[in-house]
This record gives C-alpha cells, sequence and structure tokens, in this order.
C-alpha cells in the first residue's frame, strides 16, 4: 500500500502495475475499503494493471474537516492519477463510488477510457434519509446501523451461506472513521446528476442487483436511457454485487473492458 499526499488529504491506494495497456480503477462504496474489491483483484490476476483506493475519509485515507462533495471525491481521483502519471483509466465505482464515476464522465471524459458504474442512481435517496442517517449515527455511532446496513447490502440468501465473509466486510464498517462517513453521507446526498448525466459519452456499462433497494432496477434503467453509449446488466444481488455474485460481476467487466 502507498500514500500520497494531496492538497489538504492523504490518500491511500494499492497500484499493481502489470505494464498492460488498460489500467482498471475501482472506487469503493460508503462505508467500506479497497478490500470491498478482493475477490475482483484475485479473478481478475494480471489482466489489466489495477488501482484500488480509499475513498476520503474512509479506510486508510485521511479524513478533512467538514462536509465532502462528488466534485471533491472526483477530484482525488485525478489527483492519484496525475501524481501516477497515468492519462486513461476504465473506472469501476459502487454507490457513491459510482456517483464519483458519473461526475468523472461528465467533467472529465479525456481521462477515461471506459466507465463502470454499479449499484448507482443520478440521485441516491433524498435528502431526509441522509439526515436522519447523519443525526443517527452522530449520537450513537456506526454501531447502531449495522443490521439495517446489513439488509441493505446482502440478501439473506447470501448472509446465511458467506457469515464470515459478511461479518469481515461489516467489521470494514463499523471501523470506518465516523467523520470521514458522515461527511461522505453529506456527498451523497448533495449528489443530483438527472440534468447532467446525458452528457456521458464513454461507453458506460452499468452494473444494477435485482434485490438492491438503495439503487434498484429502475435507477440503473434511468442511467442507461439517459447515457447514450450505455448497457445495463442485473445481476441477483443486494447492494454489494461485486461480492455477492463476484463471479458474474468480474466476467461483466473483463467482457465490457475487452471488447
Ligand atoms: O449504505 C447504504 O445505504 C448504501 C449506500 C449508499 C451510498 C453508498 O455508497 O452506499
Amino acid at each position: 500500500m502507498s500514500k500520497i499526499k494531496m492538497q489538504n488529504t492523504t490518500l491511500n491506494y494499492v497500484f499493481d502495475d502489470f505494464k498492460k495497456e488498460q489500467t482498471l480503477v475501482f472506487s469503493n462504496s460508503l462505508g467500506t475499503d479497497l478490500t470491498m474489491w478482493d475477490k475482483q483483484i484475485e479473478l481478475l490476476g494480471t489482466a489489466f494493471n489495477m488501482l484500488r483506493y480509499d475513498t476520503r475519509g474512509h479506510g486508510k485515507s485521511e479524513g478533512t474537516e467538514g462536509e465532502y462533495s462528488i466534485e471533491m471525491l472526483g477530484n482525488d481521483v485525478l489527483d492519484l492519477l496525475n501524481y501516477l502519471k497515468i492519462e486513461k483509466v476504465n473506472f469501476c465505482g459502487l454507490s457513491i463510488g459510482g456517483l464519483t464515476g458519473q461526475w468523472l464522465g461528465i467533467h472529465a471524459p479525456e481521462r477515461l477510457n471506459k466507465l463502470i458504474l454499479c449499484n448507482t442512481a443520478v440521485k441516491i435517496g433524498n435528502n431526509e434519509g441522509w439526515n436522519t442517517r447523519i443525526e443517527t449515527v452522530q449520537k450513537n455511532g456506526l454501531d447502531s446501523i449495522v443490521s439495517g446496513t446489513q439488509e441493505r447490502w446482502f440478501t439473506p440468501e447470501f448472509v446465511i451461506e458467506n457469515k464470515a465473509e459478511v461479518d469481515s466486510v461489516l467489521s470494514t464498517f463499523v471501523q470506518t472513521p465516523l467523520e470521514g462517513y458522515i461527511s461522505c453521507c453529506a456527498a451523497v446526498r448533495d449528489a443530483d446528476f438527472t440534468n447532467e448525466v446525458s452528457k456521458i459519452s464513454v461507453p458506460t456499462l452499468i452494473i444494477s442487483g435485482t434485490e438492491d433497494l438503495v439503487t434498484t432496477v429502475k435507477d440503473g434503467d434511468f442511467l442507461m436511457e439517459k447515457i447514450p453509449n450505455s448497457i445495463l446488466a442485473a445481476l441477483k444481488t443486494a447492494h454489494i454485487s461485486n461480492i455477492e455474485k463476484a463471479d458474474d460481476f468480474t466476467k461483466l467487466l473483463i467482457e465490457f473492458i475487452k471488447n
């Protein structure tokens, strides 16, 4: 793992440079860290150069004072690419990572080959819901929402059959720095790409989960209707599709990036 010091934060990342033509960047969801992509890293082997990082305020990336915005998180990615001197990447982001992906697609298309938007939407949830969540965790901490989080992230069948794995993801969740979590909740609350998303011109794969109640297949359909050069694939998963259906998810990535 390495860290770069940027203007007002320090970002933790892992870059596996296999000297391939294509680089794939992974951007994690709220309350997770770069280890959420472990299965993809294992399954992809050396197919692409692989860059994964902890979103600001998550994992080992430093938090900064005050609320974040998706623009800030998008600029963190651009700073990281500039630092590593990587001109163009394929960017795969899940949920808030998918919001960062939309921002990059709209504002920095010259840095993208292809975009993969997973379990995301032009607008995730509503302001009231996010403000309630922020107040709850401010008062009672992340432990107080762990069971609701599990229900949103994984189907009951997956939890029964993969208890150790689910526990490990949730243990990362409760260890997320509270301020970083809250600041990212604010970034999600304030993001709405409804009127801009049609500006995304790079080839885009949208991945939805049929059992995802946070960012639904309907949200994925909306993205597909608005993004001209896009296709959609739906997997039978809840919110964290890349963990719940790791094989199918990774096959979709390979097929989309290579073709
Ligand atoms: O924890 C959730 O509610 C799911 C989620 C919303 C944005 C994100 O990144 O994860």
